[in-house]
């Protein structure tokens, strides 16, 4: 191969490490890769650490040791996830989203990726401490969030089904009553896709009564995991109490109403 450039090498280091966030890239691996000097990979480092430092567009992190390497770590500012909290919660409270029994259309938005990467990124940053080793969510609107969130984490994403599956192996299931529907639903988690002891946070993109996170709390419990923590994009002000003590909510919907349209939706501010 030709000499690679200085310019050359920090375009592709940077799309290597932002593509895949969170993941530690050994300094022998570019080294080999672009035939230059460690010494010369880790100046191309320093300069992508300052110019995203500069343009606050994220962290790249150097560990050190035979184990060691170097990281990209996503990182959305304040005022950037303020705005994105704003823009959301603006979209969802358009009066043509209202669908009778005082439901909110929120698929469009759910399913715009994105939107739905930095959100996973939003995430990530405030339950980075939790040190979960898997995201486990339920079909169906939530997963597009729970992928983006598994993501940013460089994690697995699990996805609970309403129903076990063949092709999924033997599984656990609980009945439950999820407040939204009003309906007794079943979900199953496959035995084989937790392992006994992991890490778990649960991330989903509604939560009314909290029956759908419970449930999701009990299976986990069930296979011999825990739960360290839950994220959803939007949480009811009623009914205060959920069903789970603990959750981090992005936005709080406090009312619906189908006559005027008005719906009254805010963003968890990072001020808050
Ligand atoms: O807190 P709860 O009252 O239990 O309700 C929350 C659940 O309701 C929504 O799912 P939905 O029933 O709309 O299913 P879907 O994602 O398959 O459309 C949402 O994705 C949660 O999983
Ligand atoms: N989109 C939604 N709007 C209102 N309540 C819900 N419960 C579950 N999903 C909902």
């Amino acid at each position: 191969m030709d000499k690679v450039r200085k310019m050359e090498r920090v375009a592709a280091l940077t799309k290597i490490m932002t593509d895949r966030p969170r993941y530690l890239f050994s300094l022998s691996q570019f080294s080999e890769l672009f035939g230059a000097a460690k010494s010369t990979i880790c100046e191309d480092i320093t300069t992508i650490k300052e110019t995203m430092g500069h343009f606050g567009l994220g962290i790249i992190e150097t560990v050190a040791g035979a184990a060691g390497g170097v990281r990209f770590i996503p990182k959305v500012s304040d005022t950037d996830t303020d705005n994105i909290l704003h823009e959301l919660a603006f979209r969802l409270a358009e009066p043509d989203r209202i669908i009778p029994g005082g439901f909110l259309y929120m698929s469009d938005l759910l399913f715009t990726p994105h939107l739905m990467v930095k959100v996973g990124e939003i995430f990530m940053q405030r339950l980075a401490h939790l040190e979960p080793n898997y995201i486990l969510t339920v079909e169906t609107k939530g997963i597009p969030l729970a992928f983006m969130t598994a993501r940013a984490f460089d994690l697995p994403l699990i996805t609970v089904r309403h129903g076990s599956k063949v092709t999924e192996g033997s599984a656990v299931s609980i009945n439950y009553v999820s407040g939204s529907s009003k309906r007794i639903q079943t979900m199953s988690l496959p035995k084989r896709a937790v392992p006994s002891g992991a890490r778990v946070l649960i991330i989903d993109d509604f939560m009314k009564a909290g029956a759908t996170a419970r449930g999701m709390v009990d299976l986990t419990n069930e296979v011999g995991a825990k739960v360290v923590g839950i994220g959803v994009l939007v949480a009811t002000a009623e009914p205060e109490h959920k069903l789970v003590a603990d959750y981090l909510s992005l936005l709080i919907l406090h009312d619906v109403d189908e006559h005027t349209k008005i719906t009254d939706i805010r963003p968890v501010l990072t001020s808050d």
